[in-house]
């Protein structure tokens, strides 16, 4: 069975950022993730990660701003030095927490000339901190209009592209399911490539359980196709969230 993390943007949202962590601890979670953690200081965040006995595993590039903001700038031609200046602020950051990955954020843009920057950035990115995991990650048209990386076989194009160590895929069942009506079929296509997974019920973005996904027989996948990485919940709760984790093996719900 692979290790689970709670995504803390969006799991226990009931509760002050610093009190997530020990509410996933008791659930059951080994790791957490925090997709914009800009708004406080990493020493505190740091701090209760390591009071909870949690592997911080995966933050995102800038922009801070989770409920308004745009997702990323790496694929938009002219915010090259924005892009740099924002990946070193996220590299600070990943320092001090010592996260696992960094999802590099595409943004809004379509065409050749955004496919170049996209590459550009992401080789640039991946030299200037070849110690560091990088993911890319596609997210379906429906919930992001206009995302630059909205396609897993655009992902893995780039990839091969790209072709360095530290930049693999972050596959995200739900958007997987969107994307492609098959969450299962891209697992197996793109398990190779994969870095870091996130779970979702379909339709709804809520639970994972019960619907279009059939998530035991996908974690069974995992484990057959030798994937070692982390899985995070990364859903909206339909109550509180501690009372929506019978889905999680092995935790108290
Ligand atoms: O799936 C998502 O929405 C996230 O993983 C993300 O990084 C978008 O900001
Ligand atoms: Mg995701």
């Amino acid at each position: 069975m692979p290790r689970f993390a709670a995504n803390l943007t969006m799991l226990f949202t009931e509760m002050p950022m610093l009190d997530r962590f020990a509410a996933a601890a008791d659930a059951g979670f080994q790791g957490v993730e925090i997709l914009f953690p800009y708004d406080i200081p990493a020493r505190d965040l740091s701090r209760a990660a390591v009071a909870a006995g949690l592997d911080f595993v995966l933050m995102n590039t800038p922009p801070p701003n989770w409920a308004g903001g745009p997702r990323g700038f790496a694929a938009e031609p002219g915010l090259e030095e924005r892009f740099r200046s924002d990946f070193d602020r996220a590299l600070r950051f990943a320092g001090a927490l010592r996260t696992r990955h960094i999802h590099v954020m595409a943004g809004y843009a379509q065409g050749s000339e955004a496919r170049a920057t996209f590459v550009a950035n992401l080789s640039w990115a991946a030299a200037r901190a070849p110690h560091v995991s990088l993911t890319i990650e596609p997210l379906n048209p429906a919930d992001q209009p206009g995302y630059f990386l909205d396609d897993f076989d655009l992902a893995a194009d780039l990839i091969a592209q790209i072709g360095v160590p530290n930049i693999g895929l972050q596959f995200d069942a739900y958007h997987a399911h969107l994307i492609t009506g098959d969450a299962m079929a891209a697992w197996r296509r793109h398990a190779g490539i994969t870095r870091h997974v996130q779970i979702a019920g379909v339709p709804g973005r809520h639970e994972p359980a019960g619907g279009m996904i059939d998530y035991p027989a996908f974690f069974a996948a995992l484990d057959q196709s030798g994937y070692r990485g982390w899985v995070s919940a990364e859903y909206n709760p339909l109550g509180l969230t501690a009372q929506g984790l019978g889905w999680l093996p092995g935790g108290s719900g």
